[in-house]
């Protein structure tokens, strides 16, 4: 299965999040469950992402959600819309960001971030994500994502 991410285009994949041309990224990748109707992302932080030591940092928390997020409203917006991201590329920016920090998430354990889309209405998405640590639920989030425009901002992502 092909991360949602790659299916961006060259412009739009320099996000410092889940771009695959930015060599400096976390390179995010989000996959779609067309049955489930959900998303997935998995990441492993870094020693060096500690908040302190033993936990990890709540920024890369919330980016891993955001760039989830923003995955996940595409795949949801192709398959509301019967579209293929392979012939239709769909790129969502993010409107709004809410993460709820519910429990200390420890560095070390793969994270496992799953992504339920609430709306999908016009340009506009909400996805509601969940990050688990060794199967404990740690993180919750929510974002509005607005698909951006025609023509809108072309290079700057
Ligand atoms: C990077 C940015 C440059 C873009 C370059 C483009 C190319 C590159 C792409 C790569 C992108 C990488 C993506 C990575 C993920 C990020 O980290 S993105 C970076 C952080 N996000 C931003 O910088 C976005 C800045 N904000 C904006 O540009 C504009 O506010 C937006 C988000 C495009 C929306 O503006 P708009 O197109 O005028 O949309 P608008 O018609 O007002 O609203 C559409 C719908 O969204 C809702 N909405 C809008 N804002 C909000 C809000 N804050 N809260 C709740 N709902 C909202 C509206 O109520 C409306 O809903 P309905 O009435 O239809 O139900």
């Amino acid at each position: 299965m092909k991360a949602i991410q790659l299916y961006y285009p060259p412009e739009w994949a320099h996000c410092y999040g889940c771009g695959y041309l930015n060599a400096h990224g976390l390179h995010i990748q989000t996959y779609w469950d067309p049955e489930k109707g959900e998303s997935e992302t998995r990441f492993t932080p870094r020693p060096y992402h500690t908040a302190i030591p033993g936990f990890v940092y709540g920024g890369l928390l919330a980016s891993l959600v955001d760039c989830h997020s923003t995955a996940t409203a595409a795949a949801a917006k192709a398959q509301a819309e019967g579209l293929s991201l392979e012939a239709t590329p769909l790129r969502f920016v993010t409107a709004s960001l809410k993460v709820d920090f519910l429990k200390p998430t420890p560095l070390g354990p793969d994270l496992r971030l799953v992504g339920r889309p609430q709306e999908v209405k016009g340009r506009k998405v909400v996805v509601e994500t969940e990050l688990y640590a060794a199967g404990t639920l740690t993180v919750r989030g929510e974002a509005v994502l607005v698909q951006i425009a025609e023509g809108f901002g072309g290079g700057a992502g």
